[in-house]
């Protein structure tokens, strides 16, 4: 195979892979060199030679063979160019709060941050194609070597899987390179830390302490939105850390765009790296979950015995999230250890029949206009009116905010349910009521009773 045969074949590959992961992925491609079956490209990242391998590796293959050259192997190496390993910092520099030592997850009150869950490694990590974009960017950062990316940002619903790939990120980084100083922490420990430094006046170590770390994780990181100077202060540990080439992780359960109350500077600054969703789980996904949950489980009770008929069951019908679903199977695995035989679907049908009618239920944008309506007494009519008054632009704004939590509608969408308003409305409803909540107990009340309603 010679340089104009994978000129041709990288022709094909446009058409038949698409424009948009050809430039992402095949284009950076550099062909260096073809020996007895094996071709040998250069990439810029460990990450992006495994992401082409196992997306697109046979593609490649097939159509360097339509070209006339046999390849049964790829290979793919780093590029001299590629970026430099990020640095591992020199041995801790002494503040005087004491928290700076070596890192350990075992020991993880050296650090500020929050304990790790021994459960959540990568082994114990279920892929599917909902979640395998997410997985392998967070194995390419938890192997540490030169990447490319800098924040890596993972977002998606609740119990997908964020916090788990986190403490996975931590716990590989810290067997493979114990010297590094990972620190994990969620947005709102942040906060607390920095207002504790506030009022201790110990700003200045609160800085030293998270400017020292070799790589930094915050999860939930729309906790800190309407927070000004918790925002501060994490764009400034955000800068300092990139400048040095330490890696930052971040989670949050929207992508950064649509976090409302951040400021923009920090929006922009997290979409700088590689920004990736974990998708709503799908069926295989949450079968693959169940069996490995009940291996796992099997390591205490080597007897328990969950048919597949009653996994596929629960596959089915839970398919809000991996927390449901574990907690459905927690409950089945004590009943089966309690009556010691096998567990009938009727049976599941009686234990779980809370969570199951609650994960029939599917909220819609109609039934939260109508209830909303109810609870404050105002017309539907009025909803989707252009009147302004306060006693119609409240019930509106909370109905708004109860559809984009309850629902998966985009802000464009509700804004058309709601007498086609504009999207801007309605991220300024959601974000009002979020405001209010923290200041008026009695909006939050209002919010809580109507999701329960909705929810009941
Ligand atoms: N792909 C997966 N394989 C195995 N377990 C999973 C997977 N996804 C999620 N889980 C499990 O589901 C539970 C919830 O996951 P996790 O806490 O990571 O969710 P999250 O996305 O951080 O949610 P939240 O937004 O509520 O913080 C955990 O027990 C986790 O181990």
């Amino acid at each position: 195979m010679t340089e104009e045969t994978w000129g041709r074949a990288r022709a094909a590959l446009r058409s038949s892979i698409g424009k948009n992961n050809f430039t992402t992925w095949i284009e950076p491609l550099e062909f260096v060199s073809y020996d007895d079956g094996v071709a040998e490209f250069h990439v810029k990242t460990l990450f992006q030679g495994d992401w082409v391998k196992r997306n697109f590796g046979d593609q490649i293959k097939q159509e360097i063979c339509n070209q006339g050259a046999e390849v049964t192997r790829l290979n793919f190496s780093l590029a001299k160019d590629a970026m430099p390993r990020p640095q591992v910092s020199k041995p801790a520099k002494k503040v005087e709060t004491a928290e700076i030592k070596r890192f350990s997850p075992d020991t993880k009150d050296e650090l500020p941050g929050a304990p790790l869950d021994r459960r959540f490694t990568f082994d114990r990590f279920v892929v599917g194609k909902p979640n395998e974009l997410a997985h392998a960017a967070a194995r390419r950062v938890a192997e540490g070597g030169p990447v490319s990316f800098n924040p890596l940002f993972l977002y998606g619903g609740v119990g997908l899987g964020k916090t788990h790939l986190m403490h996975a990120i931590a716990w590989e980084l810290s067997e493979r390179s114990p010297e590094l100083r990972v620190l994990y922490l969620s947005a709102e420990q942040f906060m607390y830390r920095f207002i504790q430094a506030l009022r201790d006046r110990q700003m200045i170590d609160f800085k030293q302490l998270f400017r020292s770390v070799d790589v930094l994780m915050v999860d939930d990181v729309q906790f800190i939105s309407g927070k000004d100077s918790t925002q501060d202060e994490f764009f400034h540990t955000f800068n300092a850390l990139v400048d040095q080439g330490k890696q930052i992780i971040i989670s949050a359960d929207r992508a950064p765009g649509e976090i409302d109350g951040l400021e923009e500077r920090i929006k922009s600054r997290l979409q700088w790296g590689l920004v990736v969703d974990l998708h709503p789980t799908d069926y295989e996904l949450r079968l693959g979950i169940l069996h490995q949950k009940v291996e796992q489980y099997r390591e205490h009770y080597p007897n328990l015995e969950i048919s597949n008929q009653v996994l596929e069951f629960l596959a089915h019908r839970i398919s809000s999230n991996v927390r449901v679903l574990e907690g459905a199977l927690n409950r089945l695995a004590a009943l089966a250890a309690l009556i010691g035989r096998e567990i009938t679907l009727e049976m599941v049908h009686d234990s779980l029949a809370d969570i199951l009618r609650a994960s029939d239920k599917k909220v819609t944008v109609d039934e939260i206009m109508r209830k909303t309506c109810d609870y404050y007494n105002v017309r539907m009519s009025d909803l989707i009116s252009p009147k302004r008054s306060r006693n119609i632009a409240r019930p509106r704004q909370m109905a708004m905010y109860l559809a984009k939590h309850l629902t998966q509608r985009s802000y464009p969408e509700i804004g058309k349910r709601f007498g086609n308003r504009d999207h801007t409305t309605v991220i300024h409803a959601v974000r009002k009521i979020e405001e209010l909540k923290a200041q008026d107990s009695q909006v939050a009340e209002d919010a809580e009773l109507l999701r329960r309603m909705l929810e009941a």
